[in-house]
């Protein structure tokens, strides 16, 4: 459902629909860049650099061993000098002398190499040192050194030399120089390879030191060396080195002094810290030699990397939302303007055309713009068509309307009056009279009948024309006396009826005398003709209390009137029986 309303939103508008569309394009590789960068690579960056840490430590194998081995070398040589010596002054010379040249042969190597802190001879493995050489010249007097306690390790033959022939310490302090050496023997054998005497060398790491200390890098990266027991050898700490530091303990070492290359994690007591490091065997010394270096730091490498890969994704980002927001530009602006155009265009009453598209419109929004200027020319075409259209059907209309209106009311007219008095019909009287007589319960109704006395006469003598004439002359009568509220009507040929609206007896009575007076006293005059007439009336008047029938008042009313026709004509009787009578009834008469 949420997910519905976001799409509904992004679809809401083009420059929505786009922009989304931008940063979801971005953001899928983007998150997928992103969870590489934070899931994969403190992995993959920590160990190409202890690869590379490694590389540099496997780099130092060969010419650390080749420190020992040229030195090795050399003792070599002092030993084949010492060897014809010993074979030469078997026979010729004395124990003084040869010591003597035993000495001089040391010296003499003591200052061609220069490698050595000591060079000493013994004539037995285990016997003092007879002869030593030492830089500078030790003082006469002072104190021999002391190798006894020294546990040797055999070392691989040099070139050219024999197996067996060297072995090596680990690390101590020179009683010599007091700095830490390595003490190499050389067995010196006779020609039956018996050992005829024992060559020792101090040898200075101030060289190793020298080599180690170059390679320094980031804040805590550097180069260190143990021997074969795990002491130090060479570090950047000049304390560790003089006072030949243990690290045994340290698990990288004891995995070096297994023989073993690679790369490690391990904590450093001293520098208290975690430390990564490559490190590598030296498998000819059993030595070891490794390139640490802080986690802390690599850790800080990888987070100013993921820093700038994230400030540069950022300025991809705003780069990318930029260019975005500039291409929704150039499609929707042209889209609003046609819009605007548009909207000014219904405004202006169909008369403004939407004009052309801008030149740097994109070209299917060119064809848009074009196909709905078309379009819209077609709407208001048709539109002041339909409008012109519209005013005729509407003048049309109103005549028809009128016309219709007219032949209604004719309608009305020709349904509710008479066609020769204009006076209401006797349809029209009976419907009216019915409504009155349902709704008006309480009033007194009353209904007065008329009918000309021998009026088939007229016709007869004076013809059709003049009888309608004489008819005509009675409804003017009638109007004329009866009240607003009150009704005449015609009932056919030349009788009437008038209903009068709540009045009493004698209200009737004086309406109806009225109309028979004034007709009475109205003769008719046509062309030189005075025709006198005169009327019969019936009455009723009666109080509807509800359920009064019309028929029954008209009955009543009409019997009436019979019944002043039957007892002499132009006067009224009303209903029950009260005649009024004003004078002698007449006939119609001409003047
Ligand atoms: N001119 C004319 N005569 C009509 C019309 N309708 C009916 N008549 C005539 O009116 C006469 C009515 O006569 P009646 O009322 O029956 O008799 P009367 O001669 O009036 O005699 P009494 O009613 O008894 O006084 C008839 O001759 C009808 O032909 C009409 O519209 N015009």
């Amino acid at each position: 459902m949420r997910d519905k309303t976001l799409f509904n939103y992004f679809g809401r508008s083009i420059k929505r629909l786009v922009m989304a569309s931008f940063v979801f394009v971005l953001l899928l590789p983007i998150m997928f860049f992103l969870h590489s960068l934070f899931q994969n690579s403190w992995h993959q960056v920590e160990q190409k650099m202890l690869e590379k840490h490694q590389l540099i430590s496997e780099a130092l194998v060969e010419p650390l061993t080749l420190f020992v081995t040229t030195r090795q070398q050399s003792l070599q040589t002092i030993g084949q000098e010492l060897t014809k010596l010993s074979n030469e002054v078997a026979v010729v010379l004395g124990k003084e002398d040869k010591r003597a040249r035993i000495q001089y042969i040391l010296d003499t190597h003591q200052k061609s190499f220069g490698n050595f802190v000591a060079l000493s001879y013994s004539s037995t493995p285990h016997s003092e040192l007879s002869c030593i050489s030492t830089a500078p010249p030790k003082q006469p007097g002072s104190n021999k050194p002391d190798y006894s306690h020294l546990k040797l390790t055999g070392l691989p033959a040099a070139a050219n030399g024999i197996e067996g022939q060297d072995a090596m310490s680990p690390v101590f302090a020179s009683s010599i120089s007091g700095k830490p050496v390595v003490l190499i023997q050389h067995k010196i054998l006779n020609q039956h390879s018996i050992v005829d005497g024992m060559l020792y060398a101090e040898i200075s790491l101030e060289h190793i030191a020298s080599i180690c200390s170059k390679i320094d890098f980031g804040g805590r990266g550097h180069c260190a060396v143990v021997d074969n027991i795990g002491q130090v050898v060479a570090h950047p700490s000049p304390d560790w080195v003089d006072e030949v530091k243990d690290l045994s303990k340290l698990s990288i070492v004891q995995k070096m002094l297994a023989g073993q290359s690679g790369t490690a994690e391990f904590y450093s007591p001293a520098l208290k810290t975690d430390m990564v490091a490559g490190f590598s065997a030296i498998p000819k010394l059993g030595w070891g030699v490794m390139i640490p270096q802080s986690k802390a730091e690599l850790t800080e490498m990888l987070d100013h990397f993921r820093l700038n890969t994230l400030i540069w994704l950022a300025f991809g980002v705003l780069v990318a939302l930029l260019m975005a927001g500039f291409l929704t530009r150039k499609i929707t602006r042209p889209i609003n303007r046609l819009i605007r155009r548009t909207n000014l265009s219904a405004h202006s009453n169909n008369t403004m055309s939407i004009g052309r598209a801008p030149d740097d419109t994109p070209s299917e929004i060119k064809q848009l713009w074009s196909s709905f200027s078309n379009l819209l020319t077609g709407l208001q075409q048709s539109n002041r068509e339909i409008k012109r259209l519209n005013l005729s059907l509407q003048e049309e209309i109103e005549i028809a309307t009128t016309e219709l209106r007219q032949a209604n009311k004719d309608l009305y007219k020709t349904s509710t009056q008479d066609y020769l008095t204009s006076l209401s019909n006797r349809r029209h009287f009976t419907d009216h009279l019915e409504a009155i007589l349902e709704v008006n319960t309480g009033h007194r109704v009353g209904i007065i009948i008329i009918d000309m006395d021998n009026f088939k006469q007229v016709n007869d003598l004076y013809g059709h024309e003049t009888g309608d004439i004489a008819i005509k002359h009675l409804a003017t009568i009638l109007k004329d006396c009866v009240r607003n509220v009150d009704l005449a009507a015609r009932l056919g040929g030349d009788e009437f009826v008038v209903y009068i609206n709540d009045a009493t007896d004698q209200e009737v009575t004086a309406i109806a005398e009225k109309i028979r007076q004034s007709v009475q006293e109205s003769p008719l005059h046509l062309s030189g003709l005075s025709l006198s007439l005169t009327l019969s009336i019936g009455t009723v008047n009666q109080t509807n209390e509800g359920g009064l029938s019309l028929q029954t008042l008209l009955s009543q009313a009409d019997k009436a009137m019979y019944r002043a026709k039957t007892s002499g004509r132009n006067k009224i009787v009303s209903h029950p029986d009260k005649e009024t009578s004003p004078e002698k009834p007449k006939q119609p008469q001409t003047a």
